[in-house]
């Protein structure tokens, strides 16, 4: 059975910040993911972690949150001093939250330059922090309309020329099936790739538990195929308490 955890951005969004830490190790996660915790210092969100014996597996690189901002610079043509700010930002966090992950956004472009712009930055932020494993992530464009990393097939050709042993997929079943219409064959043809997975229902993004991803099955195939990182949950749950959203967790 996967190691699950949480992603406290979208789990237990009912409650304050520093009481999701709470509320998510009552819950029995032995880990959270955060987007974006640089609205709160990060000696805070580190006293919360530690005081719930909890591992922060992934946070995102700045800017802070959607709401009017920019997701990423990373495949920006232009962007890179921004970037390079950005990043540096973030592995000062990372410093004291320690994310076993840092997902790195690509931003909004379509410039033909994107690609070797993305693959340029990456290996500069993996070189820069080689003990730090960084993730690359398609967004469906539905969400994310402009977004650059929109495609797994386009994510495994990112990789393939960074080419860095620091910088790995982020697999969401959400995102995977919404964008390629079958989830269990994008793992069967990237799964290899992944050092992170993600998981909700599409095309809703609720609970793990409805709609066409055969989420028991998959669970199956990632402890088949040897996948020992974190599953983490990032959806949004239809019920007002998450806990009461958490059944997915015991029928799988
Ligand atoms: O939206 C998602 O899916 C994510 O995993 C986020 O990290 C993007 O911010
Ligand atoms: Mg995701």
């Amino acid at each position: 059975m996967p190691r699950f955890a949480a992603n406290i951005s979208l789990l237990f969004a009912e409650l304050p910040y520093l009481d999701r830490f709470d509320a998510a190790a009552r819950a029995g996660f032995a880990a959270v993911e955060i987007l974006f915790p640089y609205d709160v210092p990060a000696k805070q969100t580190h006293r919360a972690l530690l005081s719930n014996g909890l591992e922060l597996v992934l946070m995102n690189a700045p800017p802070p949150n959607y709401t009017g901002g920019t997701p990423g610079y990373g495949a920006v043509p232009g962007g890179e001093g921004r970037f390079e700010h950005d990043i540096r930002r973030s592995l000062r966090y990372a410093e004291s939250l320690k994310p076993g992950l840092l997902h790195v956004m690509s931003g909004y472009t379509k410039d033909p330059a994107a690609k070797a712009t993305f693959v340029r930055n990456l290996q500069w932020a993996a070189d820069l922090a080689p003990a730090q494993t960084f993730t690359i992530e398609p967004l469906n464009p539905g969400d994310q309309p402009g977004y650059f990393m929109d495609d797994y097939d386009l994510a495994a050709e990112v990789l393939d020329a960074v080419d860095r042993p620091n910088v790995g997929l982020q697999y969401d079943t959400y995102h995977a099936q919404v964008i390629h219409g079958d989830a269990a064959q994008v793992w069967k043809d990237h799964g290899a790739r992944a050092v992170h997975v993600q998981i909700g229902a599409a095309p809703g993004r609720s609970e793990p538990a409805e709609g066409p991803i055969d989420f028991p099955a998959l669970f199956r195939t990632l402890d088949a195929d040897g996948y020992a990182g974190w599953v983490s949950a990032e959806y949004n749950p239809t019920t007002r308490r998450t806990e009461d959203s958490l059944h997915w967790m015991s029928v799988s």
